[in-house]
């Protein structure tokens, strides 16, 4: 189970981002008191238009941030003070994940394994089992630099869950990939939920929300303004689809 309580999570601003943010303030509140709680089985999705805070609460689950206020645990650990265990349990996918394209898949794997401490036998069994689900077999042994996009990004998700984490966490799963790489990473997410993992998403393409996510939460900047299945989502706005929903929310929250 995860639980995020009262997160918040402030920025300081320094000069050329008090520029391109257009303001004289020294400080950004990304994230502000939202709670929410994920348990095992469920692919829980953390919805928002660009900027909303979804990445800040990401890395903070996943402990490359630390909160300003409030506590996160993952499986009971907190993710400050106990933040090895936390990563022991955490598989995180982003598209910016950049493997070094001088090196193959195989190698990669291996290196990543044994990076979070797995014997040979393990990294072999798990390289086997990720490498049959996403087909890189036949370009095991090709440089990274020599593979499709589309072969890159299933490889870094393989790489990313070779530990095969109780807990994983994707930001933006689908964005920037082709129609088949999408559908096949959305199978595998799938795929996870069914062997009892724990899923958390973050998007803002509400199609993907409503075919992906058991429950979601949505944040319009900051804060949350909803949490519950996406039954429960349409039926407290009284609307026919997700997006329907996201845009009434939007305009209540900006007082539109
Ligand atoms: N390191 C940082 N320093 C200052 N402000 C930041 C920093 N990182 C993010 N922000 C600001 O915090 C807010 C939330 O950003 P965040 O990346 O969490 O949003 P997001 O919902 O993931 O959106 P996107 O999809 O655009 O990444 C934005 O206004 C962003 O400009």
């Amino acid at each position: 189970m995860i639980e995020v309580k009262h997160l918040t999570k402030i920025y300081k601003l320094n000069k050329k981002q008090k520029m391109e943010l257009n303001t004289k303030a020294s400080t950004k509140i990304a994230v502000n008191d939202v709670s929410f709680t994920a348990r095992e089985g469920e692919i829980f999705g953390l919805l928002g238009p660009n900027g909303a805070g979804k990445t800040t609460t990401l890395r903070s689950i996943v402990t490359l941030l630390k909160p300003t206020k409030g506590q996160i645990t993952v499986s009971g650990y907190d993710v400050v003070k106990d933040s090895k265990e936390v990563r022991k349990r955490i598989g995180f996918l982003t598209n910016e994940l950049k493997l070094d394209g001088h090196f193959t898949p195989n190698y990669t794997m291996g290196f990543f394994g044994r990076l979070h401490g797995m014997s040979e036998t393990q990294i072999e069994s798990r390289k086997k089992e990720l490498f049959d689900y996403f087909g890189v077999n036949k370009f095991a042994d090709k440089k990274i630099n020599e593979l499709s996009t589309g072969m890159k990004q299933k490889l870094s998700i393989a790489v990313s869950v070779i530990h095969d984490p109780e807990v994983v966490i994707f930001d933006e799963p689908t964005n920037g990939l082709d129609i088949i790489t999408a559908r096949a990473v959305m199978a595998f997410l799938d795929n996870l939920r069914t062997q009892g993992k724990l899923v958390i998403v973050s998007t803002h393409i509400m199609t993907v929300a409503t075919k992906l996510c058991d429950r979601v939460g949505i944040i319009i900047d900051g804060k949350k303004v909803i949490e519950g299945t996406i039954g429960d989502v349409l039926r407290d706005t009284q609307c026919d689809d997700l997006e329907d929903a996201f845009f009434k929310l939007y305009k209540e929250a900006i007082g539109d």
